[in-house]
């Protein structure tokens, strides 16, 4: 179970040493440390993708959204500015209408939904934090789209039991974002494989954990990058390995995987 204040203790995404040859032709281990949780390990490059292609295109609700975010204490488990886009246009090329997102926080990627679904999509959000989601809420309020919203606040599997009690919800939802507690994943797939319809996609964040997949187990990592480790391995190759799904992993953000259903 994720404990949000656990998750809150992330610090800047983790430090690098890297082998570099100097003018005298020495092998010399440099230490960076980049200060986003880009798994793009160049702060130029990803500065430069925000400001050149995000930024300026960043509707003015999301920019607030953002700026709300930045000055909470959390804030580090927010989806980044480049991923709420990736999400948009995901959602506007594909045509969803009914979606889901288990994982709110302030909202980020819940307004990058509700700006890229119809005036008739729907959203089913649900977060074990409701007080969160109120921080940014004014702000999709404000963007004319809180109509779409429908935020179930506590645990997600439960929420997710219940619908499936009901045939109708079956093969309905055109997409999920997934961006909750990791070591959950797998009980949420085998759900959403019954309620996303076919052809329809789920959409897993953090599936690079912070680069963390691929340390040896002994490495230093932080406690709660060490935690939830293993899950996310476990959820990749448990994706890999199952013929329901045509799977694509992107390196955006914090690593996002995409499902879709194809049996
Ligand atoms: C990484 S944040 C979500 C970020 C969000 N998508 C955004 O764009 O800012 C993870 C969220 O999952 C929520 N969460 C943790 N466990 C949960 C559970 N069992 N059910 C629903 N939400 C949960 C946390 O309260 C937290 O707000």
């Amino acid at each position: 179970m994720a404990s949000t204040a656990t998750e809150a203790a992330a610090q800047p995404a983790a430090a690098a040493e890297q082998q570099q040859v100097n003018g005298n032709g020495e092998q010399k281990t440099r230490h960076s440390e980049v200060g986003h949780k880009s798994l793009l390990k160049s702060d130029d490059l990803y500065q430069y993708i925000l400001e050149t292609s995000v930024y300026p295109r960043e509707p003015e609700s999301m920019k607030e959204l953002r700026e709300v975010t930045a000055k909470h204490p959390w804030n580090l488990m927010t989806t980044s500015a480049d991923e709420g886009q990736f999400l948009n246009m995901l959602l506007k090329l594909i045509g969803a209408k009914k979606t889901m997102e288990i994982g709110v926080y302030t909202g980020y990627s819940l307004l990058a939904t509700a700006l890229a679904i119809p005036e008739d999509g729907t959203i089913l959000a649900m977060d074990i934090n409701r007080e969160n989601y109120e921080l940014g809420l004014p702000c999709i309020e404000k963007a004319g789209v809180a109509h779409k919203i429908d935020f179930r606040e506590g645990p997600a599997l439960p929420v997710l039991d219940q619908l499936l009690e009901d045939d109708a919800n079956h093969g309905s939802f055109d997409f999920v974002f997934v961006d909750a507690d990791k070591d959950n994943y797998l009980n949420y797939h085998e759900r959403l494989m019954k309620l996303v319809k076919m052809g329809g996609l789920i959409g897993y964040d953090n599936t690079l954990w912070n680069g963390s997949v691929v340390l040896p187990a002994d490495a230093p990592m932080r406690k709660y990058i060490r935690y939830y480790r293993d899950f996310v391995i476990e959820l990749n190759k448990a994706l890999a390995a199952d013929d329901r799904v045509e799977i694509c992993q992107l390196p955006v953000g914090d690593g996002v995987t995409l499902c879709r259903r194809v049996k």
